[in-house]
């Protein structure tokens, strides 16, 4: 054999290599083969065009032209996050009630950041904990959310009387930051400049890690994954989360001790009911408490600082709005006390539609109700969707229907209000219903938990700046596509002036 390998080296390169070839060949095959699912394609299937071109495919044109030559169909494409079933809208009522056996909803959001690679994971402690302590507890956390965000404020902004150009959001997301890691951890770590700087670069890191990643060829990715430097920042943000939330729960276990005997730790945060769902064993578990932050952190402050900030850009590019929300914050403040509250902040029925519309005009992404099939299943509609597919809904081209939003190109910043108005059914027109013509949240039992949360954060901070600061912008920042995500230009600056 020795022999074999000395005197024949060639031949032996060109078998292992041939082997290899012969691997990946089947793989894919087998992979795309599982894939399969029998409904019209929009663009390019991988294979019938080079790599680069479905890395370069603009997502948002397959998706506007899928639903157009297809209404009311499934039909599917291929960009550079992957392979996508998307379904109308008139299917996502029984999407949204598909079992958690037959579908994942959390695993397919994060499908597109390779969570494997970035080290992302959702577990059900987690969203439990989001939906029960953020939710249940959303009244009596206001006070902490208003200091934070005054605070937050304070400290970021420090515009005079004169018109200042201000690069807003690197300055809301630290506000953010500051407000839900008090939530989430308390504030022995939230206001730990590492720790604010963990929540708001890690979403970064990941993206980019996803983007190195994604380059290789699924057979190369484990081997590569220890090449990328870019992964390489990943791992050492996880260990330096790791470092704090260690050191924090030890200090917490400590005070435990000294309680000992009286009550059960109580739920002060977030982290306190993560702890008491997942239990000890699994809680003295540093590296999941790391990682399960870190996740977090990704799905909650740049979805809610993205939105805070193409709010901040509609009310500088539309003026005329900022004196009757600054009305309305006053009157609805004035019959509270001065202070917000939840009662509060329902009041503010104008500025919910002004954030709602910002939100329907420019939603994060083109797609939304992502689910991974577990196993294969049938739509009502007879389309079979194998296991390991992830189907979605387009979200753009629903929110730009001018059947649902007439005129749906320009921005009515009272539009929901207005309809408030006409309808009996006035909840179901606020921001945080979820509906079929309104899946910015997701709908259903997977609706995003974090919403109530993310809409009193934005509110708060909103009607904090209007009533200290006029708003001003020379041009609307561009929005763009990068695959399904929607961007805005955030390095474009407002302008600023403080209210005599
Ligand atoms: C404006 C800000 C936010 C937006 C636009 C947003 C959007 C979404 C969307 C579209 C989904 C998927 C829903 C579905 O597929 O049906 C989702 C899920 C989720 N979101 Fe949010 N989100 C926001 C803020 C937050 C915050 C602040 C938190 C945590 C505090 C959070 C935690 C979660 C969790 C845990 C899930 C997974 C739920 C599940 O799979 O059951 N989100 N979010």
């Amino acid at each position: 054999m020795i022999e074999l390998l000395v005197y024949h080296p060639v031949q032996f390169g060109a078998s292992a290599l041939f082997g290899s070839i012969l691997y990946i060949f089947l793989t894919t095959w087998v992979t795309n083969r599982k894939k399969r699912v029998d409904v019209p394609i929009v663009g390019p299937p991988p294979g019938q065009d080079s790599k680069k071109g479905i890395t370069n495919v603009d997502t948002k044109e397959l998706i506007r032209r899928g639903c157009k030559n297809y209404p009311d169909q499934v039909f599917q494409i291929w960009n550079r996050e992957g392979h996508y079933v998307l379904y109308p809208m008139s299917l996502a009522e029984e999407v949204k009630d598909l079992p958690d056996d037959v579908v994942n909803s959390a695993q397919a959001t994060l499908e597109i950041f390779y969570p494997k690679y970035t080290q992302l994971g959702v577990d059900e402690e987690l969203i439990t904990s989001v939906r029960r302590f953020l939710n249940q507890n959303l009244a009596k956390s206001m006070a902490a959310i208003v200091e934070e965000a005054e605070k937050g404020l304070k400290e970021e902004i420090t515009v005079g009387t004169e018109w200042t150009e201000v690069l807003i959001y690197a300055k809301l997301a630290r506000v953010i930051a500051l407000i839900s890691g008090r939530l989430f951890v308390g504030t022995e770590l939230s206001r730990d400049e590492d720790w604010i700087a963990t929540e708001i670069y890690h979403t970064l890191e990941v993206n980019r890690g996803a983007d190195a990643i994604r380059r290789y060829h699924p057979l190369l990715r484990p081997i590569m994954q220890y090449f990328v430097p870019e992964l390489r920042a990943i791992f050492n943000r996880h260990a330096l989360a790791m470092e704090k939330v260690t050191r924090l729960t030890k200090a917490k276990n400590q005070q435990d001790m000294l309680r000992k005997g009286s009550s059960p730790s109580e739920r002060r945060v977030l982290f306190d009911m993560y702890r008491d769902l997942l239990g000890e064993d699994k809680w003295s578990n540093f590296r999941r408490q790391a990682d399960t932050n870190l996740t977090l952190s990704l799905v909650s402050l740049h979805t809610t600082g993205g939105t805070l900030v193409k709010t901040i850009y509609e009310l500088a590019s539309h003026p005329e709005y900022q004196q009757p929300l600054r009305e309305e914050a006053e009157a609805v403040l004035s019959h509270h006390n001065g202070t917000f509250t939840k009662e509060s902040l329902s009041g503010l029925k104008k500025l919910d539609s002004f954030i709602k519309e910002t939100h329907r005009l420019t939603p994060g992404n083109l797609m939304t109700m992502r689910r991974l099939a577990l196993k294969d299943f049938t739509l009502s509609d007879g389309t079979h969707i194998p296991k390991g597919t992830v189907i979605a809904m387009p979200l753009y081209e629903t929110c730009h229907d001018p059947e649902l939003y007439p005129d749906p190109e320009t921005f009515d910043g009272f539009r929901f209000y207005n309809l408030r108005q006409e309808v009996d059914n006035t909840n179901r027109l606020q921001y945080t219903s979820t509906a079929s013509d309104y899946p910015i949240f997701g709908h259903g039992k997977h609706a995003c938990p974090g919403r109530f949360f993310a809409t009193a954060e934005i509110k708060v901070i909103i009607a904090t700046i209007l009533r200290d600061y006029d708003l001003a912008i020379d041009e609307k920042p561009k929005v763009m596509c990068v695959g399904s995500v929607v961007v805005q230009d955030q390095t474009r600056p407002i302008k600023m002036r403080r209210r005599t």
